[in-house]
Formats: C-alpha cells, structure tokens, sequence
C-alpha cells in the first residue's frame, strides 16, 4: 500500500473530492495542513507554487480534478468503461465550475459587490447547476439513484461536495430538485462517507 500525503489548507475548497475519495474508499492518509502564514515559503516549493497537492510515496502530484480521477481509478471510483469514465467526468468538471462560482462571492471583499454575487448565486446560478445535475442523473444511466453506474464514485462525491457550499447560501436549494436531493442522501448514506461526514469540521469553503 503506497503511502498518501495530502498537502492542502485546512478548509474544503479543492482539497475536499479527494479528501471525500480516500474517505469513500475506506483509504488512510496522512494531512499536512497549512496555515497561511506558512504559505508562502512552501509555495516555493510545490511544483505549480499551488495546493492542493498530494504525495505518494514522496512522489508530487498536482492538479486537485487531476489528483482525484487518479485516486478514483486506483479505488474503483472513477466508473468502469471509457465512456463510464467520461459520464463521471462531466460530472467532477460542472462541480468544478461550481466552486469556481462559489469563490468569487467568497473571497469578495466589497460587501456590497459580495451581496450581488451571492444574490446571483442564490437565484440563477444554484438553480442553473441543479438542473444541469439533474440532467446528467437522468442521462447517464446511472442506478439505484447514482450518477453512473449502480455504485458510488466520484460524480456523486462531487455534486455532493458542490452542494455542501451551495446549501450553506440557500438551504433550501434542492427543494425543487428531489433526484439531487435523493442523490445527496444516498452518498451520506454510505457507512465510510457517513462516518467521515460525522468527524469533518464546518467550513464556509
Ligand atoms: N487548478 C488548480 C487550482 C489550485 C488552486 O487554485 N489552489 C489555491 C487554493 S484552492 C492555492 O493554492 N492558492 C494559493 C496561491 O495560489 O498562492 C487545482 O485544481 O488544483
């Protein structure tokens, strides 16, 4: 069994799909955490200056989407066919865009400019993706409420993650949507993600 280093900050943030894929998995790791004021003299030394970053067997590994289709391939996450693998795929990369979404509003210092943007977010842009997740349930085949294929993998870990961030705006963002609502539930139901859920720390990010 190789050995895992995850180097990240100590928030969600793009640290989070593989955090939740070695969790999934049943996986140990070991977590380097780091603070900001250690930053930016690791910062020299991380092969794109950005985390997260994860070390196997000393061997560096950047790109978090990069880091977490690895993991999902090595624990059986990542769907089984080529074409499986890309339905997972759409999947990672709309949740991708999620977050990218969430930032802005996040790290806006102008409170005014932040109140915009998480109007946005609340009114167009959580619905926008909903519906976009929606589809893709409908579409990709998937059973027993998953994404793709009749098991979890990483599509269902990151629509999961994104929603952690939207239904801290709007907690009600998946009344209307009852397949995602469904969906959700059937991750949290899973004794790993279950108990990893129960130990993990709140965080706005
Ligand atoms: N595309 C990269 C983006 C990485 C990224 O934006 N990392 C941020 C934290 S989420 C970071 O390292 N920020 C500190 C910096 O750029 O100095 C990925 O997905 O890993």
């Amino acid at each position: 069994m190789p050995s895992y280093k995850l180097i990240y900050f100590g928030v969600r943030g793009r640290g989070e799909l593989i955090r939740l894929a070695f969790a999934a998995s049943g996986q140990t790791f070991e977590e380097d955490t780091i603070t900001f004021a250690d930053w930016p003299e690791l910062k020299q030394k991380m092969p794109t200056g950005q985390l997260p970053v994860l070390e196997i067997d000393g061997k560096q590994l950047s790109q978090s989407l990069a880091i977490a289709r690895y993991l999902g391939r090595e624990f059986g996450l990542a769907g089984k066919t080529n074409m499986d693998q890309c339905l997972v795929d759409q999947v990672i990369d709309t949740a991708g865009d999620c977050l990218t979404e969430y930032v802005k509003s996040h790290f806006e210092s102008d409170e005014t400019k932040k109140a915009e943007l998480r109007k946005t977010l609340v009114e167009t842009t959580i619905p926008k993706f909903a519906k976009i997740f929606t589809t893709f349930l409908e579409n990709s085949g998937g059973k027993n409420g998953f994404f793709v294929g009749s098991e979890l993998t990483l599509a269902d870990l990151a629509c999961h993650e994104a929603f952690t961030d939207f239904l801290q705006l709007n907690a009600d963002a998946l009344k209307d949507y009852p397949q995602l609502a469904a969906n959700r539930q059937k991750v949290e139901e899973n004794e790993n993600v279950k108990r990893y859920l129960a130990k993990r720390k709140e965080s706005p990010i």
